[in-house]
Parts: C-alpha cells; sequence; structure tokens
C-alpha cells in the first residue's frame, strides 16, 4: 500500500486523478484498451472532475463499470449513482466512452448482478477507483464483509451506520428515505482489479481511514483488504489521516 498526504482535499484530488491518468494512457498504450471501475459520493467528486479534464486520454478505448447502486432508486433520483456517474463522468468527458456498464438496481436485482457480472468477468480490470466508507465499507460491502465470494456483484442490506452517511451528505431527505438495500461490486471482484486508486478525504472518515490502513485485515473493516493488494495507492487529506500513527516519513507526504 502506497499511502500520499496532502494539504488539502483539492491536492490530494489531482494527485489521485494524475495516478489515474496515467495508468489510464500507459494501459490503453500498451493493450489497446483499457477497464476501469469508479465509485461515487462525496470522496470522489474532485478526483472526478480532475479526471474527466485529462485532455490527452483516448476515452473511446476505455469501458467503465460501477461499483454500486441503491436497489429501487431510478436513474433520475438524485442519489442514483448512474445519474452522479452520467452527470459527473459521463457528460464531462470530451469523447465518449467505448462502454459504460450501469448498474439497474430497479428490477430484478440477481438478474443485473448475473448480467453485469457476466460483463465484467470477461474482461481483465485495470484500475478501479474507489473510496473508504465511514463504517469502513468498500463499495457497498458492509461490515462484517465477505472476503470470501467470487460473484462479481452481490444484492446485500446497508447497515444502519451506512444508510446514516448517505443521509449525512445529503442524498436523501430523511433517514426511512434511504435504501435498505443495494447491489455492490463483491471484494474478490474489485481485488481482481490491477491497480486501486483510492481517495478518501475529510476528517470524518479519520477513524475508518486508520482502521484500514493501520488495523489488522478484518471483514469488520471491510477495506482493510486493500493491504493485501499489490498495487494499492491511497490518497488522504490532512483530516483524513489525522488518526494516522505512522510518523509523516513512512508515508509521502506532499504539498
Ligand atoms: N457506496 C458508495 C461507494 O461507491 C463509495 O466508494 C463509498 C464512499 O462514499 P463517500 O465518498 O460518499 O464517502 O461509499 C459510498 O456510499
Amino acid at each position: 500500500m502506497d499511502i500520499q498526504i496532502f494539504s488539502t482535499p483539492e491536492q490530494m484530488a489531482r494527485a489521485a486523478a494524475e495516478t489515474g491518468a496515467s495508468y489510464l494512457r500507459e494501459t490503453i498504450d500498451r493493450r489497446g484498451e483499457a477497464v476501469i471501475i469508479l465509485a461515487t459520493g462525496a470522496s470522489q467528486l474532485g478526483m472526478l472532475a480532475e479526471l474527466t479534464a485529462a485532455t490527452d486520454i483516448d476515452w473511446s478505448k476505455v469501458t467503465a463499470f460501477h461499483l454500486d447502486e441503491y436497489e429501487g432508486i431510478s436513474a433520475d433520483h438524485p442519489a442514483s449513482f448512474r445519474n452522479y456517474l452520467q452527470t459527473r463522468f459521463v457528460e464531462q468527458l470530451p469523447r465518449p466512452l467505448r462502454a459504460f456498464h450501469f448498474l439497474n438496481a430497479e428490477g430484478d436485482c440477481l438478474a443485473e448482478c448475473r448480467r453485469v457480472g457476466e460483463l465484467i468477468a470477461a474482461k481483465p480490470v485495470d484500475i478501479a477507483f474507489v473510496g473508504i466508507g465511514e463504517n469502513g465499507h468498500l463499495a457497498f460491502n458492509d461490515p462484517p464483509a465477505d472476503f470470501e465470494t467470487e460473484t462479481p456483484f452481490l444484492s446485500v442490506e446497508l447497515d444502519e451506520a451506512c444508510r446514516r452517511q448517505q443521509l449525512g451528505e445529503g442524498w436523501f431527505a430523511d433517514f426511512e428515505s434511504v435504501p435498505q438495500r443495494a447491489i455492490t461490486m463483491s471484494v474478490r471482484q474489485i481485488m481482481a482489479s490491477q491497480r486501486i486508486v483510492c481517495t478518501v478525504p475529510h476528517q470524518q472518515k479519520a477513524i475508518a481511514v486508520r482502521n484500514a490502513i493501520e488495523g489488522r485485515v478484518t471483514p469488520d473493516v471491510p477495506a482493510s483488504i486493500l493491504q493485501q493488494h499489490p498495487h494499492t495507492q491511497v490518497f488522504l487529506d490532512d483530516a483524513s489521516a489525522a488518526l494516522l500513527n505512522r510518523s509523516p516519513s513512512a508515508a509521502t507526504e506532499r504539498d
């Protein structure tokens, strides 16, 4: 795990996007195409704005999947992750993607898990852009997460901490409106990505960041599994890194 800490969320976002863009260019040069996974949420906003501004990526050679989606939420709901990625990513790109395989969790969710699971199983994933939830979750794999299943996508129940975070970020009017279930990419599928770019700003993530990076690897802290991935880079700001025990010199501190 490579940890980089920045003074501000903006600097963190720029560095994460530069790293992602550089992997993307290198992958397209080497393989002629690239497959990426995108997360949503407050933590990804700055990074996505920077990534879509990169002018020298041939997006027509990029296929994208997304990590998770609420069950029963329509694509035009303000909290929909399809909506988020359509407006903040797809529509910001200078040219169309090869494909974006959106998750539609409005109908038969098990059938949707199978459909998108077959699509992602057919392609090696080059880069996963992920965040970490306040409860330590990775995608919508809330604690205790299933570290074993090889199924690419799962229909899961969301825990209360996760639903309260979504409410606190302002995506829903009240707690009862936050869906109780979601489709999520599995932990094993995320871990199968060649590279992982994990972007986690803000003070409210400080405990989850400490547990994920410095705690033991356990399903009770789903993102702790990232410690076992050979090519994960974690981008933090001073606030999210505030509780880390490691000395600053153990991390790459940049301004
Ligand atoms: N399920 C989403 C994930 O796609 C995201 O990576 C993570 C962090 O979210 P946020 O950036 O809002 O803290 O949890 C969200 O709820």
